[in-house]
């Protein structure tokens, strides 16, 4: 987990970007952290950032689809959906001036805490540039972001999707620059599918050696041509040693607030004065009062069925 040294800065406003592949669960987080935060006590809202959501089912305080939508892309500019997806992305870093930043102005003085949904189009976050420069003009505004990247844990399933998602999340946390927590979504689905995994959970939240995992690999025949290759991506993964997974069933108020500790580390929000943050939550964080191992099995046990 990446994570920021906090500046002093009057009123600060602080933004979760909720990003992942298609179906990793990035609409029901935002929707579930709305409800959670907003008990929480926060000034929360939702600012749907994905020209192409259908499926919103929280009330958005700004919506990109105000300006441009996927569906008109296509139909006007003759794109297909992934094109029209790079045009919007184009489009909103064009009119951030002239409506992203005044949208979000017109909140200041009801809402400074933002869950930004957005597109699920991988490409967006690993090649293309358009999203990262509409960031990091949030930044200079001085919106403390954090970047959520949900990927679906059913991809420790299959260690060759395993090692993908590790590249994927190496280069989305490279480009974006931000502080950044990688979550296995889904995490409730994982006790389920349990005997399917290679390896314990805390193999893959804490991607420990991974040559135990080529080694799976080398046993799946279409895998071994590719022995060379997968051995190059995951000697880098390891010796960047940036890439780890948090854990979120989005449907459970434990698991939501697990998140949310390291959440509120990576952000900053941690070292803001007032509304739910206790003297020993700031206490705990600042002298590590929690072991690191201590902190992983709570993180872990209610996703196993080992005990
Ligand atoms: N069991 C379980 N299902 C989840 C969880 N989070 C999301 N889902 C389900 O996963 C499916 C996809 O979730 P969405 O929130 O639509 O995913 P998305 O990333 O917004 O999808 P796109 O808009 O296509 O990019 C839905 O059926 C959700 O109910 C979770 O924590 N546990």
């Amino acid at each position: 987990m990446l994570q920021r040294v906090q500046p002093r800065v009057e009123n600060p406003r602080y933004g979760q970007l909720i990003i992942g592949p298609p179906g990793s669960g990035k609409t029901t987080y935002c929707n579930e952290a709305y409800k959670f935060y907003k008990e929480l006590g926060r000034q929360v809202g939702v600012v749907n950032l994905d020209p192409g959501n259908d499926n919103m089912s929280y009330q958005p305080v700004v919506n990109v689809m105000e300006l441009i939508t996927v569906e008109d892309c296509m139909e006007h500019m003759q794109l297909g959906p992934n094109g029209a997806l790079m045009h919007c992305a184009e489009y909103l870093e064009q009119h951030f001036e002239d409506w992203l930043l005044p949208a979000l102005r017109k909140l200041s003085a009801t809402h400074n805490y933002f869950l930004f949904d957005c597109p699920g189009q991988v490409e967006l976050y690993t090649h293309h540039t358009a999203m990262a420069r509409v960031f990091e003009r949030l930044e200079r505004e001085r919106y403390n972001l954090v970047t959520v990247n949900l990927i679906d844990s059913h991809y420790c399933s299959e260690p060759a999707k395993f090692i993908a998602t590790l590249l994927m999340a190496l280069n989305t946390m490279m480009r974006m620059s931000l502080p950044h927590v990688n979550v296995l979504s889904k995490a409730d689905l994982l006790r389920k599918h349990e005997s399917k995994l290679h390896f314990n959970v805390d193999y893959y939240t804490d991607v420990l050696d991974l040559k135990y995992l080529l080694e799976k690999l080398d046993d799946d025949p279409t895998m071994r041509k590719h022995q060379k290759l997968n051995e190059a991506i995951c000697s880098m993964v390891e010796d960047y040693a940036l890439v780890s997974f948090k854990l979120l069933d989005a449907f459970s108020t434990d698991s939501m607030l697990r998140l949310r500790n390291h959440i509120d580390k990576a952000n900053g929000y941690v070292y803001k004065a007032g509304e739910e943050q206790t003297v020993n939550s700031l206490l705990a964080c600042a002298v590590g009062a929690e072991t690191e191992a201590m902190r992983q099995q709570r993180d872990i046990e209610p996703y196993t069925n080992q005990q």
